[in-house]
């Protein structure tokens, strides 16, 4: 793209050197640097993007955008001084882009639980309707089937811009974005065009990074935010009426609320709820009338999610009637609830857990159908969140017999992780085990015909991160080798 064109947007403070005639590519990794690109320098907390443009000079980048002067060649690179890198990279790609957003139905899903499940239902259920969808998230970059890596929840900027170009590109017009706190507050989605954003729940995690409940649900709210003030497109917020931010979400847009709820009257509600082991069952009452809906997904947190998943669609002009029959072929997400196959006399399921209310979720949706008792091993990551931990294994204490270890231990070592979580303990009946494949290989080797086994942390993570290295990982592999040892 021509320079001149593609600066058209940026505001700069100063110009040093002569600009390049054509920017091949916009860059924020020196590493990836190829001819002709631009080079925009961000700061991290631990390394600084400026100390690369030396770097990525020698690799080919004519223009250099900067916070301040660099000491560059100036014959070999032009420098942009700006106000910010982040807002520029946003005008920047925006621009080099082409607002791909705009021309496509965009939906954001964000909340503390359930942003994997309803962004998938999302995802699934369109392409059963038989369009075609691309998602980007924990999971990684879903292009209408084809599944890629990507390192984020929420991508840097560059990438999610190039998510939605590619999406674009293949004729697909339908993205749906898992939108993290952090993407929000790190600005890694400006410039996207929400049509729908969702909300699914708040509750206590993250705050490591955020420190006060009031700032991580203010973050959570950047989305509804940018759903903007043009009221000639047609966009709506969709929440969850039983979450105690909903008041404040519906304030942030003047654009369409949506209401869905588990207990009391909503745009989109559940009444005469039914857990089954390998189903769900409930009466669903739209605006399109009342439905007998059925869905492979358990749990109470997933009849919440469902809700929330049809209401972005209905959003979007889908029919209340096609949703509900097309969500009854969907399989539960990877690691969400996930029935372990197996032909032992007992019930074994992977879930993703890792926050007080998730946990006392997944054990409250096994209890209608409990036989004999609940056996539950959580593990919560090193060196994040640590102020959790007592109330996820208060919470934990529902079960009757509780396994105590660690998810991604990183540097953190296997006691303190479980010293912490036994803090909130609120009876006698568990072990403390750090090492994960140990304490997975305990538990089962308590199990009992008709136990209901959770396995909670790790969800669909298919490896431990040990210090910095990724070691594989699979509690359903370690805990059917126990099965065909012992039944
Ligand atoms: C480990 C960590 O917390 N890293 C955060 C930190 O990054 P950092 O200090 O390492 O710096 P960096 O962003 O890698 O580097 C700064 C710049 O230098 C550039 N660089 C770097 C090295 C080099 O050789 N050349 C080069 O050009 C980088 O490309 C980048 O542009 O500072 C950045 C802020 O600018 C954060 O975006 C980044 O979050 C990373 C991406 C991260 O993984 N964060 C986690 C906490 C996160 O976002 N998690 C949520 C999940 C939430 C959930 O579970 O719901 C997510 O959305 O994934």
């Amino acid at each position: 793209m021509k320079t001149n064109e593609c600066i058209q947007n940026l505001s700069y403070i100063k110009q040093i050197g002569s600009l390049p005639a054509e920017i091949t590519a916009l860059e924020i990794d020196s590493r990836a640097v190829t001819e002709g690109a631009a080079f925009i320098c961000q700061k991290g907390y631990t390394v600084d993007g400026h100390d690369y443009a030396g770097q990525a000079v020698k690799q080919g980048a004519r223009l250099i955008i900067t916070e301040k002067e660099l000491d560059l060649p100036a014959d070999e690179a032009a420098q942009l001084i700006v106000k910010n890198s982040s807002r520029a990279l946003a005008v920047l790609a925006d621009t080099f882009y082409g607002s791909p957003s705009e021309r496509m139905s965009v939906f954001g899903v964000t909340g503390t639980n359930g942003k994997t499940s309803v962004s998938n239902l999302i995802h699934e259920l369109i392409r059963k309707l038989n369009g075609r969808s691309a998602l980007s998230g924990t999971i990684g970059f879903d292009l209408d089937g084809d599944l890629r890596q990507s390192a984020n929840t929420t991508s840097d900027l560059l990438t999610t811009q190039r998510m939605i170009r590619t999406a674009e590109a293949e004729g697909i017009n339908n993205m749906i974005f898992e939108v993290s706190s952090h993407g929000l507050v790190e600005g890694r989605l400006w410039g996207i065009d929400f049509d729908v954003a969702v909300f699914t729940n708040l509750s206590h995690d993250h705050l490591d990074y955020h420190h006060t409940m009031e700032h991580y649900g203010y973050a959570k709210g950047l989305l509804f935010a940018q759903l903007g003030q043009d009221l000639t497109k047609k966009k709506a917020a969709v929440l969850n009426l039983d979450d105690e931010w909903f008041d404040r979400y519906a304030q942030m847009t003047p654009h369409e609320v949506i209401s869905y709820s588990m207990e009391r009257p909503a745009d989109f509600y559940a009444e005469d709820i039914q857990y089954m082991a390998d189903r769900t069952y409930y009466k669903l009452i739209s605006p399109e009338g009342e439905f007998e809906l059925e869905t492979q997904l358990l749990g109470t947190f997933n009849v919440s999610n469902t809700l929330a998943a049809i209401a972005a669609l209905y959003a979007r002009g889908y029919k209340v009637s096609d949703l509900v029959e097309a969500l009854k072929d969907i399989a539960p997400v990877s690691g969400r609830m996930q029935l372990v196959p197996t032909s032992a006399p007992l019930s074994i399921y992977i879930d993703y857990a890792h926050t007080p209310d998730a946990i006392e979720k997944a054990i409250r949706s096994v209890m209608p159908f409990k036989k004999n008792r609940i056996l539950f091993l959580i593990g919560t990551g090193g060196n994040r969140d640590k102020s959790k931990r007592p109330a996820m294994a208060q919470m934990a204490s529902l079960a009757d017999y509780v396994v105590l270890t660690t998810d991604d231990p990183r540097y953190e070592s296997y006691d303190s992780i479980t010293t912490d979580l036994e803090k909130g303990m609120l009876h006698e009946d568990y072990a403390c085990i750090g090492d994960r494949a140990a304490a997975v290989r305990h538990l089962m080797q308590q199990a009992e015909p008709d136990d209901i086994i959770i396995f909670a942390g790790k969800g669909h993570e298919d490896y431990q991160i040990i210090e910095n290295t990724k070691y594989p990982h699979s509690d359903s592999e370690i805990a059917l080798e126990v099965i065909s040892e012992r039944f």
